[in-house]
């Protein structure tokens, strides 16, 4: 049965909500709708940011210490106004959606302690759309042992099978943490790969305010510190093999103590975390059965050229293309992949595999809830 899904996305980089929708039975991808990116506004940022900070150390994910109780509310009410904008502008009905995949926004993971937390309350989301909802995708992975992420693998995979191209592909995701899933054939292996735009988000707000290196053009002016390099490209977790993944927050005490920054022009810091995350990107091929042929981007990294040029001189020979050009969507995937998600939790079908959560058998996940009634009022 095809079922027409809304995904919804808040992701590491805290700066809007993606949403997406698509028709899909959860193993094809029957066709893809219309997608939007809804913008957190500044104080929405600020919280959000307070609430990572607040969420750091956290052991038990029912609680909410903190601004979180305060962020959660923002969440839920940021995406219920999404959802209904995005019906609005593209005059859709609620009748017309069958469900909504709602991935939260992710404030601490920490997949060894059995812990991930994502805020953002999906029975209210239900309640106030209208809409069955389906939430908590990573829960079930990692309480089984799993790392809980990537989960998007499953729809890299789907895509991918519409290629119809012989060879090994990675589709790779640089969002404020980058992540990887490499298909061949049967094979399917993923991870974090490291850090993405985070790092690199974090400086130019230090230093000039700015939310992003839009077009990468503060690292494009500067160069690379190779010693600070290499001793960035020295945390543990990059010889790790996959699966493997990480917290948005995870490297920043590791470069605030090896980064040498402080004592770099904003450019050559932009310059040199920008090739830490190529670097990373590429040595992840060292991990795989082998290296990929083509590497298919998406995330706001993609709209990056110099992280692209960098990374496609690390993989060179392989192909580097953006989504765009396969005919996907850079900055829709995610958004599109928890619809997807959203559709197989509904059919109680696998979200996560031994190849890319490490989970032990291959797992389904995610809370369906569906609207209450409203209360009459008299
Ligand atoms: N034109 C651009 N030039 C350079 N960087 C850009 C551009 N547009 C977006 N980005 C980068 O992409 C980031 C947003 O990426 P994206 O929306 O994929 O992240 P996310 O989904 O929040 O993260 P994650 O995938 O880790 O959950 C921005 O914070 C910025 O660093
Ligand atoms: C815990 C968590 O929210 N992880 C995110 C984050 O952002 C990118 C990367 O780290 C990835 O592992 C994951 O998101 C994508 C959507 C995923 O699960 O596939």
């Amino acid at each position: 049965m095809i079922f027409r899904a809304i995904g919804l996305m808040s992701g590491t980089s805290m700066d809007g909500i993606d949403v997406a929708l698509i028709e899909t039975d959860g193993e094809t991808v029957a066709a893809m709708g219309p997608s939007a990116s809804y913008a957190y506004a500044a104080a929405d940022r600020d919280l959000l940011r307070q609430a990572l900070a607040d969420a750091a150390g956290m052991t038990d994910r029912a609680v909410r210490p903190g601004v979180l109780g305060e962020a959660e509310l923002l969440v839920t009410r940021r995406h219920a106004e999404a959802v209904q904008r995005f019906l609005k502008d593209n005059q859709l009905s609620p009748s017309a959606i069958d469900v909504v995949g709602f991935h939260g926004q992710t404030v601490w993971h920490r997949p060894e302690q059995k812990l991930t937390v994502q805020i953002g309350d999906g029975q209210a989301l239900a309640d106030a759309t209208g809409l069955r909802v389906v939430y908590d995708l990573r829960a079930a992975d990692v309480a089984a042992g799993g790392q809980g992420a990537p989960l998007v693998p499953v729809y890299h995979r789907a895509l991918a099978r519409s290629l119809g191209e012989g060879g090994s592909i990675a589709v790779l995701n640089i969002g404020g943490v980058a992540n990887i899933t490499f298909i061949d054939r049967e094979t399917l292996i993923a991870c974090d790969t490291g850090p993405g735009n985070a790092l690199i988000d974090d400086l130019v707000l230090a230093r000039t305010g700015g939310r992003y290196d839009a077009d990468g053009a503060l690292a494009a002016r500067g160069r690379v510190d190779e010693t600070a390099l290499t001793r960035l490209l020295a945390h543990p977790y990059f010889e790790q093999s996959p699966p493997k993944s990480l917290d948005r927050n995870d490297f920043r005490a590791h470069v605030a103590a090896h980064g040498g920054l402080d004592a770099m022009s904003a450019e050559d810091a932009a310059a040199t975390l920008t090739a830490l995350t190529s670097a990373t990107i590429a040595r992840v091929v060292e991990r795989l059965p082998r290296a990929p042929a083509t590497w298919i981007v998406a995330g706001g990294g993609a709209l990056n050229p110099t992280l692209m040029r960098m990374l496609s001189t690390r993989v060179a020979p392989a192909r580097v293309e953006t989504a765009a050009d396969v005919g996907w969507s850079v900055e829709a995937m995610e958004a599109q992949a928890f619809a997807f998600l959203a559709v197989r939790a509904l059919s109680g079908i696998p979200l996560t595999f031994p190849g890319t959560t490490g989970v032990a058998a291959a797992l389904t996940g995610g809370v369906v809830v569906t609207p209450r009634a409203k209360a009459k009022t008299a």
